[in-house]
């Protein structure tokens, strides 16, 4: 039994890959994730460049027999690929960055305590009134979206408290993150070309 639990936060997700791509020629646009047993799905590769998971900065590791815990990249049937030898489960106690929910409501008003209760039985973990229209629109044109929104507050669920949320309440911490987002955005558009890089090679 493992009562460890071990989160494979999105923050490090650069350093891993930073290390992998300054390690490795290969830019694989196909990912294969072995399942017990089945790590010699690998075998056929060429040029292969083999990476234990516990070499991997960040990179959680196998525990569970018929992992080998490598990380294998190489060409099959012409074209770069990697193998995962070895995944992660929940009983490892492994989980990952939870996606989260974005729920758009159409607005101007903000949504009230019964529709935010409603939002989140529904599975939403954050509202907006924006996003998902133009998330549709460059979706439909066959265009890569990466989506950044700021949460400013806290969606109340609770009819015993006053807190209200007010679109100056809004602005102000828009004002008071923007510094953060605008470099989060840089760094985004700095590396955007190692994104395309590993899109565009086969
Ligand atoms: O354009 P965004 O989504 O940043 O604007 C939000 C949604 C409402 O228009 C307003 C609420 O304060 O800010
Ligand atoms: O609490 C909110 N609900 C919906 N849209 C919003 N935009 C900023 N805050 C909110």
């Amino acid at each position: 039994v493992h009562t460890k639990s071990f989160h494979i936060h999105i923050k490090y997700y650069n350093q891993t890959t930073e290390w992998l791509l300054s390690r490795t020629r290969h830019r694989p646009k196909i990912a294969v994730v072995c399942g017990s047993g089945l790590g010699l799905l690998a075998d056929g590769v060429t040029n292969k460049e083999i990476f234990p998971y516990a070499d991997i900065p960040n990179f959680p590791v196998s525990t569970v027999p018929g992992h080998e815990g490598c990380l294998v990249f190489g060409i099959l049937k012409g074209k770069s690929c990697v193998f995962m030898q070895g995944r992660f489960h929940l009983y490892e106690g492994y989980s990952l960055c939870k996606v989260r929910v974005y729920c758009m409501v159409s607005g101007p008003n903000f949504e009230t305590i019964a529709e935010a209760r409603m939002l989140q039985v529904l599975g939403c973990d954050s509202v907006g009134m924006s996003t998902v229209p133009e998330v549709t629109v460059a979706k439909h044109c066959g265009l890569r979206v990466f989506g950044l929104s700021l949460i400013t507050n806290k969606v109340s669920l609770d009819y015993s408290r006053e807190e209200k949320v007010n679109h100056e309440e809004v602005l102000e911490i828009s004002k008071m993150r923007a510094e953060h987002v605008q470099m989060m955005l840089n760094t985004l558009i700095a590396r955007s070309d190692q994104l395309d890089e590993g899109l565009n090679v086969n």
